[in-house]
């Protein structure tokens, strides 16, 4: 099986082109094994590019610890660099199909490369039921809770996959990888939760680190940094528009107010290709 080995701002992952090759095993074994960062490729997960019947293609992403997410904001930008790069539909504007519905992307081309690209992420939901949590009936916007004897301030968003974004002076590795995997399997998240750790900087410009539902502590994270960015507006911490600076690289998020839709723009990489198993 060949594959392709990308990140977009430090998110890496194993991209596989299922227009042309066939997995050796299922993906949930196949993603825990290749994203073993001594025993395998490395990485964050894997990424299935599949042929779609309503889009231009299909991703489908799973988590290092083999789990299927709905969405990865920065494995999206990577699937339309490689669908774009590599023949498959060399379009300036492409349709993703995703487990959030398909999702529009525009590239910016630079030489016969796609170097920035803005994805239009949705409308992100805030309704308990959808991200989903049992913590309340109602949207959670700075709501208390106890996690580990210790009360945070949490807004809960879904981009299609759950993220509780908690505002902090500093986001330590105490809080990144003490309370951030307590978080997410709290059973009041019945779909575990991605968990993210922000700083405000400015009204336009903040910091974040992620730990991810199934991946641990990522360099960054798209659908999180979507979520920070909603987060930020609805606690009336920042303006719509906002620079975020994860671990990896940064991003620039818009939520538009006319449409409710939230659009990321960030850079995809290709690092080097490989064929496993070797
Ligand atoms: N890193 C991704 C999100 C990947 C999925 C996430 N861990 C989940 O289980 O929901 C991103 O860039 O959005």
């Amino acid at each position: 099986m060949r594959f392709t080995k990308m990140h977009g701002a430090g998110n890496d992952y194993v991209y596989v082109n299922c227009f042309a090759e066939k997995l050796p095993e299922p993906a949930p074994e196949l993603a825990i094994k290749v994203s073993d960062r001594r025993f395998g490729v490395g990485g964050d997960g894997l990424i299935l590019i599949e042929p779609s019947d309503v889009a231009d293609a299909r991703m489908r992403m799973f988590n290092a610890d083999g789990s299927e997410a709905e969405m990865c904001g920065n494995g999206i930008r990577c699937v339309a660099k490689f669908v774009h790069d590599h023949g498959i539909c060399q379009r300036d504007s492409l349709r993703i199909e995703t487990g959030n519905g398909v999702l529009e992307l525009k590239l910016q081309i630079n030489g016969e490369k796609a170097e920035l690209i803005t994805v239009d992420m949705g409308i992100p939901k805030l309704l308990p039921a959808e991200i989903p949590t049992t913590l309340s009936d109602k949207p959670l916007v700075n709501f208390p809770v106890e996690f580990g004897g210790m009360e945070l301030r949490v807004t809960t968003v879904s981009m299609g996959n759950p993220h509780c974004v908690v505002f902090v002076p500093e986001a330590t590795d105490a809080l990144v990888l003490g309370l951030g995997p307590q978080i997410e399997s709290d059973p009041r998240f019945p779909k575990r939760t991605n968990v993210e750790f922000v700083e405000i900087v400015s009204r336009t410009e903040l910091k974040q680190r992620t730990w991810e539902r199934g991946s641990g502590e990522t360099w960054a994270c798209g659908t999180g940094a979507s979520a920070v960015c909603v987060a930020a507006v609805l606690t009336g911490q920042a303006e719509r528009e906002v620079l975020i600076h994860l671990t990896g690289g940064d991003l620039r998020l818009r939520w538009d107010e006319a449409t409710e839709h939230v659009f990321m723009t960030g850079g995809a990489v290709e690092v080097f290709q490989g064929v496993w198993p070797t």
